[in-house]
């Protein structure tokens, strides 16, 4: 079982945050980075020397568990940087400098490993403008790649949140330019155990930083459009400590579920239809199977109504080995699930079902129906039935997701409804009513009654469906499925000329 993650008071350790982001953002960086410093973390001696006393052999033990914890990190990461195959086939190849300064966070083995002392600091940046081919393997960011001379000189910055190893920042560039600053948060829970336990802030770090740096490379390798675009990167010395990370991603806003539950229905499906679609790409992608080991609503954000994972240090392209279905035990705090396990010794879509489970008890169970179109009720009750109880595997729950959003764009979910107007109704060609305005739930608009309509017959069905509703006004704005925003009124008595509106006006009761 994963462990259960301790979220930071973000008021508490806001100073102490913000005082080291702010370290790591303008201490500017050295052109040529200081050798690392010596490793806590170095094996126990080999036998020959005198025994050590009970003290120093305990320090020994934990620097060499410090040193392993290291050294299995290095290799996740290096396993994320290479393509499978690339891996299976060809081993390992010589890094090109930007990759290796990314690598530069691994605990040195040997003499070539080592980061060369006095090497240009400004490798990577000055290496960041050019385009790169795209090689199995290869972490390479392309243009436009912003680094450390970047966010040097930002604006406007604000702590937007942290949870147990990163802290986020929102940063205005070059005073146009809103982005995401992710950087170890040296008072999150994660440095901090480390450092009780190892006494050893440098290592700590380096293990912290690991997460960063695999995120970063998962950023890189899976390009969807749910996937959190990766802009780039700077290493800084910080805190006295050597070449500390900070990433810069896209921004977007927290996913907060409360707020989501109060949104349109055809909002709340739009976080469902991209999760669904992030799903089937992870489910294909390039690295294989990829599943998100914490999937909680935080590891998400918004951008522009679209939902994007961000949090990627929890992925894991792993399918667990089986010698017998019992192996494949996949257990949920409301439900267990046992997959069967394939002649190959491997349990079968253990990744995309783990994704698929949490998806249905996160987030179709509370998004999906609640509030939807009557005549689409039956179809997402079945998807939710059929996730709830991983009868499908994410193909056939995608299909079946955007033949939802097909009904509802094409109208062809009207079709089924009775669409005989109660009342009558003039129209009233370029013309807004300004006020006269009645609050409905869900509103597109916080003091009016704003929905959105396939056509203006739907309008109408909803104007009848009011008692208060005596006109409305098509405007010229759409939603993201292309229906137009409608704002319902109480009265027609102020009509003003628009352009780009049409009244309608109730005539008859
Ligand atoms: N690009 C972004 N834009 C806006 N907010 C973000 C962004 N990335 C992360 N956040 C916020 O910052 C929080 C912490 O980021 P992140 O989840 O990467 O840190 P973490 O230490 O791995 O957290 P956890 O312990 O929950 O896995 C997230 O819960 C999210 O709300």
């Amino acid at each position: 079982m994963r462990r259960r993650k301790i979220a930071v008071a973000a008021g508490c350790c806001l100073a102490f945050l913000l005082g080291t982001l702010l370290n790591v953002l303008f201490i500017p960086g050295s052109e040529h980075p200081p050798p690392p410093p010596p490793r806590d973390g170095a094996p126990p001696s080999p036998p020959g020397p005198p025994p050590e006393p009970p003290e120093e052999e305990e320090e020994a033990a934990a620097a060499a568990a410090l040193a392993r914890q290291l050294q299995e990190r290095y290799e996740e990461v290096l396993r994320y940087r290479q393509h499978r195959g690339a891996a299976a086939a060809g081993g390992r190849r010589a890094l090109r400098p930007r990759e290796r300064r990314l690598m530069d966070l691994a605990p040195p083995r040997s003499s070539a490993e080592q980061p060369r002392p006095g090497a240009p600091r400004s490798r990577a940046a000055a290496a960041a403008g050019q385009p790169r081919g795209r090689a199995s393997g290869e972490l390479s960011l392309e243009p436009p790649l912003l680094g450390c001379r970047d966010i040097r000189d930002v604006s406007g910055v604000q702590y937007l949140g942290s949870g147990y190893t990163k802290a986020v920042y929102k940063a205005v560039l070059n005073r146009s330019l809103a982005v995401a600053l992710k950087a170890v948060d040296f008072g999150g829970h994660d440095v901090a155990h480390c450092v009780r336990q190892f006494s050893a802030l440098g290592d700590c770090y380096r293990l912290a930083a690991y997460k960063i740096v695999k995120e970063m490379i998962l950023l890189q390798r899976l390009r969807h459009a749910n996937v959190l675009q990766l802009y780039g990167y700077c290493y800084q010395d910080s805190n006295d400590i050597p070449d500390t990370l900070t990433t810069i991603t896209e921004l977007g806003s927290p996913l907060e579920m409360i707020q989501l539950l109060q949104t349109s229905w055809e909002d709340r499906f739009r976080i469902c239809l991209s999760l669904v679609r992030l799903l089937h790409y992870l489910a294909h992608s390039p690295l294989g199977s990829v599943t998100l080991l914490d999937f909680r609503p935080r590891q998400f954000v918004i951008v522009d109504g679209e939902l994007k994972v961000t949090d990627l240090d929890d992925a894991s392209i792993e399918e667990s080995s089986c010698t017998s279905n019992s192996d494949c035990f996949m257990e949920f705090p409301a439900r267990n699930f046992t997959l069967p396990c394939s002649v190959e010794g491997r349990c079968q879509n253990m990744n995309e079902k783990r994704n698929l489970y949490n998806a249905y008890r996160f987030f179709f169970t509370y998004l999906l129906p609640h509030s939807a179109p009557s005549s689409l009720r039956p179809l997402l009750d079945k998807i939710v039935n059929a996730t709830g109880e991983l009868h499908w595997g994410i193909d056939e729950t995608a299909a079946q997701l955007e033949r939802v959003l097909n009904l509802y764009k094409s109208g062809e979910y009207l079709q089924n409804t009775t669409r005989i107007p109660k009342a009558e109704y003039r129209r009233v060609p370029e013309a807004f009513i300004p006020d006269e305005n009645y609050r409905c739930w869900p509103s597109y608009h916080h003091k009016g009654c704003l929905l959105s309509v396939f056509d203006v017959n739907e309008a109408i069905e909803i104007c009848d469906s009011y008692s208060q509703c005596k006109a409305f006004v098509l405007t010229n704005q759409t939603t993201w499925t292309g229906r137009q925003l409608v704002f319902f009124k109480t009265a027609s008595n102020h009509i003003m000329p628009d352009p780009d509106k049409i009244t309608y006006v109730k005539v008859t009761d």
